[in-house]
């Protein structure tokens, strides 16, 4: 079994889902396809959930009224019998209008989660319909009936696997599945969700509780890149990259994969294929656990980020004092992303913004806190990076003053905090001096 998962991009039009189509019927493996909601659906049911929040009803239709019809283009482009089309598109319009209901109820979380995650439900039922229709056999699964996860960093792999083999083993002879990314029920049978971009993380945990031999992600690029190509030029992608390498990047922001992927396919060891849905035919980035090529590998930014520096006022940082700064941050479920400890200083950088004003009124009782906002952590990963021989040009980057913190761990990575306004000259920067030999050798060979 394959498990295979269409980003926004790969769902967003009809020529993508013919795409995503030839794809499917190209390997006769048994799959698993996990779908994201079509691109830009998920921020304007976000939006549809703040009108509800609003009691705005008129904003609501309007929303409604937008993610319907983007949604019957694609139904009158695909589905050719009236009759299906009438049905699907009554479909989408029970899912979108039940969204009116939720004003007459107080809103809480699970409204908002049930409204941002039927993106994924629309384009699925869609989708799986129309391949039904064209000769491709496939079942529609609805996540929200195995996908059970309490804890985002520890999803419970043998409880998906338990709630999945019940409805795999009475469906023995089918080739294809189809499910939605993102979306996931709690303990308390609430619509839940995995964050944003988090379908990647629907398919490794599939892949991990079904065994897969693969775990596919197809989305608008050819492969994890070595630097973020949205703001560098010249970036490759890399054919081949450690599971630790991916994990590192993926948690210090390299968008194409939701932090937490990786992390399932550890486990149990499945690799992690990333392809182009526009460009099949190209290799795109295997990550694995085989890949053993030392040196530098690939630069991550993670924006919204902040520091705090936390100066003890009386005492030096002896353990009750560390105890003492670290139990506020875990009063408020905030794991810092990074740390950096001196005699009289703990620096902490964080990525969740809530709180601030309760987590420095609780510091500033023992300590002095100064907030430095916008804030961004540029990461170069690579497994033994420090005998790579442009490692030291790392630090020879004038763009890199003044520079807020390093952070070098375990000879796989050096994180640097910078001001957010030096993000993109740091990147460019730092493509220059540690990756254009290497670009100007796959480029020309
Ligand atoms: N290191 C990187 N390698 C490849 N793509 C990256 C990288 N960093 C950021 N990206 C961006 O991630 C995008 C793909 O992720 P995403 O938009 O979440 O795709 P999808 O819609 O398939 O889920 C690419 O189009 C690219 O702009
Ligand atoms: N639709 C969700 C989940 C997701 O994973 O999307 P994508 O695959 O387009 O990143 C989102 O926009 O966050």
């Amino acid at each position: 079994m394959k498990v295979l998962k269409f980003g926004g991009t790969s769902m967003g039009t009809v020529d993508s889902l013919y795409q995503i189509q030839s794809i499917l019927i190209s390997d006769k493996t048994q799959k698993f396809v996990v779908c994201s909601a079509m691109s830009g659906i998920t921020d304007q049911l976000i939006n549809l959930a703040k009108a509800v929040k609003q009691k705005n009803k008129k904003n609501a239709l309007k929303y409604i009224d937008l993610i319907a019809s983007r949604h019957f283009n694609v139904i009158d482009a695909l589905i050719e019998s009236l009759n299906f089309r009438i049905l699907l598109k009554n479909e989408v319009l029970r899912t979108l209008d039940g969204v009116l209901d939720l004003f007459m109820q107080d809103y809480s979380k699970a409204i908002e989660y049930q409204v941002i995650t039927s993106g994924e439900i629309l384009i699925t039922r869609i989708f799986s319909s129309y391949l039904n229709l064209t000769g491709i056999p496939n079942i529609h699964l609805d996540a929200k009936d195995f996908m059970r996860v309490d804890s985002l960093e520890n999803p419970d792999i043998n409880e998906v696997y338990r709630r999945l083999n019940n409805i795999l083993t009475s469906q023995n002879n089918t080739d294809i599945f189809i499910t939605q990314g993102f979306i996931c029920k709690n303990h308390k049978n609430e619509i839940s969700h995995l964050k944003r971009g988090g379908s990647d993380y629907t398919a490794s945990i599939i892949g991990a509780a079904v065994d897969a031999e693969e775990i596919q992600i197809w989305t608008d690029i050819d492969g994890l890149h070595n630097n973020d190509p949205r703001f560098v030029n010249s970036t490759y992608p890399i054919p081949e990259i450690s599971f630790e390498e991916a994990s590192e990047l993926a948690f210090f922001g390299a968008k194409i994969l939701h932090p937490e992927t990786v992390l399932p396919a550890i486990q149990k060891n499945i690799p992690i294929l990333i392809k182009n849905t526009f460009k099949p035919y190209s290799k795109g980035t295997v990550i694995s656990e085989k890949v053993n090529i030392t040196g530098l590998k690939a630069i991550a930014a993670e924006d919204n980020t902040m520091m705090l520096k936390i100066k003890s006022e009386r005492i030096l940082t002896n353990h009750q004092y560390i105890k003492a700064v670290f139990d506020i941050f875990d009063e408020y479920s905030i794991a810092p992303k990074l740390v950096n400890i001196s005699n009289t200083m703990i620096s902490v950088i964080i990525n969740k913004l809530e709180h601030l004003k309760k987590i420095t009124v609780a510091l500033n009782k023992f300590s002095v806190v100064t907030v430095h906002k916008d804030c961004t952590i540029i990461t170069v990963v690579g497994k033994s990076i420090t005998n790579d021989k442009n490692f030291c040009k790392i630090f020879e980057s004038k763009s890199l003053c003044p520079l807020k913190m390093i952070n070098y761990e375990g000879n796989s990575k050096v994180s640097l905090v910078v001001d957010s306004r030096q993000k993109v000259t740091v990147l460019r920067s730092l493509n220059e001096r540690l990756f254009q030999e290497y670009y100007e050798a796959i480029a020309f060979s």
